[in-house]
Order: structure tokens, then sequence, then C-alpha cells
């Protein structure tokens, strides 16, 4: 299988349980991983043939910035539900990093694989 990647997408959002998080702006960070064959891609040298990374970037961040979650796993389970529904994508790996959201770590957050079923 191959994989079209995105490293360290940084998006700022609303997100978190507490009321102070809700007056806010945070920045998360998203590494994607998405199920592609390349083979076409490859042969045609032509990007109407290739998984555009740059078209998922564009939708997920705009989703990331208008969105209000309380929690991460919410936010990351809609951003691969949007990727698999409006992509040619099969399997995609998302880790969602809240950053330094809790003091003493350098990152929390989630790890989530998700198929189109
Ligand atoms: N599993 C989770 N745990 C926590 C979350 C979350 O979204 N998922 N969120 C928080 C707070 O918002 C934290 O990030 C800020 O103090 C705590 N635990």
């Amino acid at each position: 299988m191959d994989i079209v990647f995105v490293q360290g997408l940084k998006v700022d959002t609303v997100i978190g349980i507490y009321d102070w998080e809700k007056k806010i702006r945070q920045d998360i960070v998203l590494d994607i991983e998405m199920s592609s064959d390349i083979a076409a891609a490859a042969e045609t040298d032509h990007i109407d043939q290739a998984l555009n990374y740059k078209n998922v970037c564009k939708r997920v961040a705009s989703f990331v910035r208008e969105s209000k979650f309380e929690l991460v796993e919410t936010l990351a389970e809609r951003i691969c539900q949007i990727i698999l529904n409006e992509f040619n994508v099969h399997w995609v790996k998302l880790k969602l990093n809240k950053g330094e959201a809790i003091t003493g770590a350098e990152g929390v957050g989630v790890i989530i694989e998700r198929s189109k079923s």
C-alpha cells in the first residue's frame, strides 16, 4: 500500500473541556497518513492522477479553524470522516497533537486509524 502523508500541519481552533479553553484559540498539530495508489500519478507525472495533499490540507485546515469541540477525540474522528468521504482515500491514520496543553508533557492527543466501510 502506498501512502501520501502530511506532517506537522499546525492549525488554530477552539478546543477543550474547560470554560477558559472555550474563550481562546489553541494550536493543534496534525500528522496524516492516507492510502493512495501512486502508480497512475507516477506513470503520467500528472497531478490529476494524484491524491493532492495541498487540497487535503486546505480542506482539513478550513474545517479545523471553524470547528469548536471539547475533546480531541471528536475533532480527530471528524477529520478522518472528511478525508474518507471527500477524497479517494480508503484508509487514514491521524495523529492529533494538542501540544503543551499539559504542563510537563511535550504533547498530548490521540492517534486513530479509520477505513472506508
Ligand atoms: N482523552 C482526553 N483527555 C483530555 C482532553 C481530551 O480532549 N481528551 N482534554 C483535556 C483538556 O481540555 C486539556 O487539554 C486542557 O487542560 C483534558 N483531558
